[in-house]
């Protein structure tokens, strides 16, 4: 079978560089890599993409095998109808990896082409590594990379303060633009770079918070045969993702105009404030993604798509959601309720092959981020304890049940299917020590008094909290996790 770059012709990919992206992963190339593709078939940009690798190991090789050409194929159901929309995304021009081409990385800054950076290194990539330095060919962490690249292109310009770039970062914690463009400044200062760069850096760039939406569920293993009989072509890359998609960016709005992708059909809006969006997001559809699937897991479930067949999750899910998480927002109800409808239809899209494993990455700060708050609030508000979601706390502490098998730690559920769970190594070594040495009633308490993983709070605190997911461990631990979902949606 021919591969898709001696089927598909490379359309954009040729325009003139006018954006690096730091992140050559399925999100990226699902959402804004898309939207900048259809502003170019629309008409009204004509800039290409170069990817960057930005850690050592990636997909540079394959993708420049490809020509940087790929498939989209978004699928879901709308007015009632499924839809599948597959397209040939031809924006990219190339992949660096600054590993191998590090000289090829300082090039592309000191471009006159160049106008914008977007990235996504996941959580863990906007970081402070202080080992870094400039003479790294390249630092090995994300934001030294952007300090390097934007010395060389100071450098390159003599200062000018219209060569800055505008910064679209997507990474999912707070103020992602604000906290990129700190971690910059800190190695300015670092490594010497002076009061000009600093100066520059600050006001010649623009730095934005941006907050992303669309479920991306990468190449499709379990269904390659149909899209290579299909499409009549061999992909490596190929993505799919839901059709929704939301990107909410806050900054000037005379900076939309670097990138116009918000007058595509793209749905792209700019803010002065993204903290609401970014709040009702996190907290409905993280917060019930991280609530459920894990229980859901446990139960024998493996995609988000089962538990939406199941009657007892889906009542679970939207207890979690209607009377849990909404009454601790104060964003206007009707547009809560709403996006919350829409969240579990998004669920229930019988397209998507969501694995619920997938989601299970790194579950600790995920509670924290996603769930926790909404506990807090809710005590706050009500002053008695959300059912729902102190029964997610103890399912989550049963799924970090497991054994270690060198650097891995599996845990086993009911059915007897083993599963990987995948966490920060501190993480697993407090879970496992924990598990092998205490008893269960003892465990609730250990996890909740664990400061480390609740941003400095002790849970113990919370008046009944201890209590109430102990008693709910202990249930897990002797019953069937289902029939506990069954009793709680019941009450
Ligand atoms: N899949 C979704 O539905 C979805 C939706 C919205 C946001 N996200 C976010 O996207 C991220 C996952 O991205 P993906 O789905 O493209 O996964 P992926 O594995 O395909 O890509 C991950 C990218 O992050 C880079 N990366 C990983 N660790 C890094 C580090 N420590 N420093 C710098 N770069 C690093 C990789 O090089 C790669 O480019 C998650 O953080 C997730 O929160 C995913
Ligand atoms: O991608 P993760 O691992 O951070 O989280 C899993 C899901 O909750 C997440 O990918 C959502 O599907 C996404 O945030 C929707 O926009």
């Amino acid at each position: 079978m021919k591969q898709i770059n001696e089927t598909t012709e490379k359309v954009y990919g040729n325009y003139p560089e006018k954006i690096l992206q730091f992140g050559e992963g399925n999100f990226l190339r699902s959402f804004a890599d898309w939207m900048i593709d259809k502003a170019n078939r629309d008409g009204i940009y004509q800039g290409s993409i170069v990817l960057c690798q930005p850690i050592g190991n990636g997909l540079c090789d394959i993708i420049n095998s490809q020509d940087g050409i790929y498939t989209l194929a978004m699928r879901g159901i709308e007015n009632g109808k499924p839809v599948e929309r597959i397209e040939q995304i031809t924006s990219v021009s190339r992949c660096i990896s600054p590993y191998n081409d590090y000289e090829d990385f300082l090039a592309l800054a000191r471009s006159k082409d160049l106008e914008v950076v977007i990235s996504n290194t996941t959580e863990a990539g906007i970081a402070y590594k202080p080992e870094d330095k400039l003479t790294d060919t390249p630092p090995s962490s994300f934001p030294g990379k952007v300090t390097v690249f934007l010395y060389e292109r100071f450098k390159a310009f003599n200062g000018d303060m219209e060569r800055g770039l505008l910064f679209l970062p997507v990474e999912l914690i707070d103020y992602n633009g604000d906290e990129l463009k700190r971690i910059v400044l800190q190695y300015a200062k670092d490594w010497n770079l002076g009061e000009a760069f600093m100066n520059w850096v600050e006001n010649a760039n623009k730095f934005t918070n941006t907050l992303v939406d669309r479920i991306v569920t990468g190449y499709p293993k379990d269904q390659i045969d149909y899209f290579e009989e299909k499409l009549g072509y061999q992909d490596k890359i190929i993505t799919t993702s839901e059709v929704f998609n939301l990107w909410v960016i806050e900054g000037k709005k005379e900076w939309a105009d670097i990138l116009p992708i918000h007058k595509t059909d793209a749905n792209v809006l700019w803010t002065e404030d993204v903290t609401p969006y970014k709040m009702r997001k996190v907290r409905i559809l993280n917060g019930a993604h991280t609530s459920t699937v894990l229980a859901a897991y446990l139960s024998g479930h493996n995609f988000v798509g089962d538990f939406m067949n199941d009657e007892v999750f889906e009542a679970y899910l939207n207890e979690v959601i209607f009377n849990e998480v909404i009454p601790t927002l104060d964003l206007p109800k009707e547009e809560l309720v709403s996006f919350a409808n829409e969240v579990g239809a998004r669920f229930a899209n019988p397209y998507i092959k969501h694995k619920l494993l997938d989601i299970s990455l790194n579950s600790c700060s995920k509670f924290n981020a996603r769930c926790l708050p909404t506990i807090l609030e809710y005590v706050e508000r009500k002053s008695q304890l959300p059912e729902a979601l102190c029964f997610s706390l103890a399912a989550f502490i049963k799924f970090y049940k497991g054994e270690k098998r060198g650097m891995e730690y599996w845990g086993k559920r009911a059915d007897g299917t083993e599963y990987q769970i995948k966490d920060d190594g501190e993480v697993i070594d407090f879970f496992y020590d924990i598990w092998t040495k205490k008893d269960v009633k003892d465990i609730p308490e250990a996890v909740l008094s664990n400061t480390a993983f609740w941003s400095g709070k002790d849970l113990t605190k919370i008046t009944g909290l201890t209590e109430k997911v102990t008693d709910y461990l202990v249930k897990i631990e002797n019953g069937n996790i289902r029939d506990i979902v069954k009793e709680i949606v019941s009450k």
